[in-house]
């Protein structure tokens, strides 16, 4: 039996405005097409802390209620899409908030890659680890040129990369340039991201990227909700149902790891480096 969220029967196309809220961190906002826009807004980085990541969770939640066309993701910083985790949140943590740091981004992948409707991102800046996290779930990336970076860095900030975080980068880029790239924390220029497959396409500024993303959306126009969803859903299942067995022991094994004291003097070196830099510029 398939769940029952994924038996998408309709698109439905309402006003602009009935669908629109504004949360204090995210920004939505349906177009008259029915197509969904949703803006990080965390200043200065969209770094990912508990709050931010419960916020995009329930706004993806009233996007699949509201049965939108699909949904494009973007960001409100000029040059960021989103640092990823939230640094500060995994320094020195009280452990009931990381806990819930965790279980907030494992909410938000689980709920983002399978969502029903069509999904597609525009990147308008940088996107490492957590921000790439997202971008990988989406069906479709477009990424502003500039000098940009996105990947998954996880090692170089101390932490391993998650089975089904490994398994979302390997269904879009080869398993060995994401082994290659993920064991060392490489990250990827927009040019690289292109060429490897980590991006669909580039674009000039922010409303291009907007503009290419939602045309990806109305690829689905004549397509069926129902086939579209299913299919999906089948191309993701492999990666999506052992996540779902093996919650409990990732929260545990992240716990675990960035608790270790060699991780906490990494990333209290991380913030260190990010404080000197912004007092050079
Ligand atoms: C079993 C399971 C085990 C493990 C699971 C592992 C992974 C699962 C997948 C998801 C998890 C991911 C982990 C992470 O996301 S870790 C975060 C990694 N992120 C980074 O390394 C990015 C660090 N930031 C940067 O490189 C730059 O800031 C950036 C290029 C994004 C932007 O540069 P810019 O020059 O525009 O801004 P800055 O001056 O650097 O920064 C401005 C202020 O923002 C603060 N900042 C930046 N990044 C973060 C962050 N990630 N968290 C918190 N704060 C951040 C920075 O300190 C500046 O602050 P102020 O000085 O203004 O206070």
């Amino acid at each position: 039996m398939f769940p029952l969220r994924l038996l998408r029967t309709a698109r439905r196309v309402l006003p602009a405005k009935s669908l629109s809220t504004t949360g204090q961190l995210t920004d939505l906002t349906v177009d008259n097409e029915g197509i969904a826009t949703l803006t990080l807004q965390r200043a200065p980085v969209n770094s990912l802390n508990v709050e931010l990541l419960q916020e995009l969770t329930t706004v993806l939640g009233q996007v699949e209620k509201d049965k939108a066309k699909g949904l494009v993701l973007t960001s409100a910083s000029p040059s960021v899409f989103s640092a990823g985790l939230d640094i500060t949140e995994m320094y020195n943590p009280n452990v009931e908030r990381l806990t819930a740091l965790w279980t907030s981004l494992q909410d938000l992948w689980a709920t983002l890659y399978s969502a029903p409707y069509p999904t597609a991102v525009a990147i308008n800046g940088h996107a490492p680890a957590g921000g790439c996290m997202m971008a990988l779930c989406c069906e479709y990336r477009t990424m502003v040129s500039g000098r940009y970076t996105i990947g998954l860095n996880e090692t170089a900030v101390g932490i391993p990369v998650p089975e089904w975080l490994i398994g979302t980068m390997c269904k879009v880029i080869s398993q060995r340039e994401a082994e290659v790239a993920l064991n060392a924390g490489l990250m990827f220029t927009v040019e690289e991201a292109l060429k490897v497959g980590l991006i669909d396409e580039t674009a000039t500024d922010k409303a291009d990227a907007i503009e290419k993303s939602k045309k990806f959306i109305k690829r689905f126009d004549k397509i069926s909700p129902i086939a579209h969803s299913l299919t999906k859903q089948r191309f993701r299942s492999d990666v999506l149902q052992p996540f779902a067995k093996n919650r409990e022991a990732d929260l545990n094994q992240f716990k675990y790891v960035v608790l270790q004291p060699e991780v906490q003097e990494l990333l209290g070196q991380i913030i260190q480096k990010l404080k000197q830099k912004k007092a050079a510029k």
